[in-house]
């Protein structure tokens, strides 16, 4: 028979205070108000649509790198895998941030407002598709706050992007955090074993996204939508 493992999962004072402070900082770090209030006001074209979304992102891309700044021990990796880092990370950690925002019904229908302006903005039909697919399967999961903010965090501190010299440094962060995930599931999702397994299963079709995206931008570049230098820069558009 198989025992169900009634391990005693404790988290420690140390990784209570990791949590509040990634918590704390995953809060602080929202894309401006004036920024939400225009894409609740501008009209509806689809060239409008794009500016709008392109507004978001280049915002959203500044409060990635300001949340990421505040994850413990982030700033004392070495200054270029910070920026390694950062690169590798900004579309998932972008595709996460709007599926946990497209997940959450919020009362200024500002939910409903973006996924109709997202829906009409000359994105091609083949990566609407599995990006709300994606949408849907985060919003299933019914994540806490923690969970968002620990997910976000462990995106970033993935070991295996392009141009990170000590691997090993970001695993150990990740596996940190990970650690700290891991015991936040048991606790929040009892009745849910394989809760963990399946928020880490969310980052693996994270990455096909990633995929997908590179196409995105050049369908848009295509009908000559541009980008931000900002976006450009973190996302090597030319
Ligand atoms: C990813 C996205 C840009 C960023 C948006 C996201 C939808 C929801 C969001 C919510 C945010 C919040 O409330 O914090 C921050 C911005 C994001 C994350 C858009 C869906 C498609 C779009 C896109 O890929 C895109 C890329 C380049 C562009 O120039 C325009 C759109």
């Amino acid at each position: 028979t198989t025992k169900l493992s009634k391990e005693k999962v404790e988290i420690t004072k140390e990784q209570r205070a990791l949590i509040k402070a990634i918590l704390d900082a995953y809060n602080r770090h929202q894309i401006p108000q004036d920024v939400t209030k225009k894409l609740l006001q501008e009209q509806y074209s689809a060239e409008e649509n794009f500016l709008l979304l392109t507004e978001v992102a280049t915002s959203q891309v500044q409060v990635l790198v300001e949340f990421t700044k505040n994850i413990p021990g982030f700033l004392s990796l070495d200054r270029e895998d910070q920026i390694a880092l950062l690169k590798g990370s900004a579309v998932e950690a972008m595709f996460l941030r709007s599926a946990q925002v497209l997940s959450e019904k919020k009362p200024s229908g500002y939910t409903e407002v973006l996924e109709e302006r997202i829906r009409k903005s000359g994105m091609s039909e083949e990566f609407m598709t599995p990006m709300f697919n994606f949408y849907k399967s985060i919003g299933e999961l019914h994540m806490t706050q923690e969970e968002q903010a620990l997910l976000t965090t462990i995106t970033i501190l993935t070991p295996d992007r392009p141009y990170v010299k000590s691997h090993e440094a970001v695993e150990r962060l990740q596996e940190t955090m990970l650690d700290v995930l891991r015991k936040l599931c048991v606790l929040q999702h009892p009745q849910e074993p394989q809760y963990f397994a399946r928020l880490l299963g969310r980052l693996t079709e994270l990455r096909t996204l990633h995929h997908y995206h590179v196409e995105m931008l050049t369908s848009w570049k295509t009908n000559d939508h541009k980008f931000t230098p900002l976006l450009c820069e973190i996302w090597d558009v030319q």
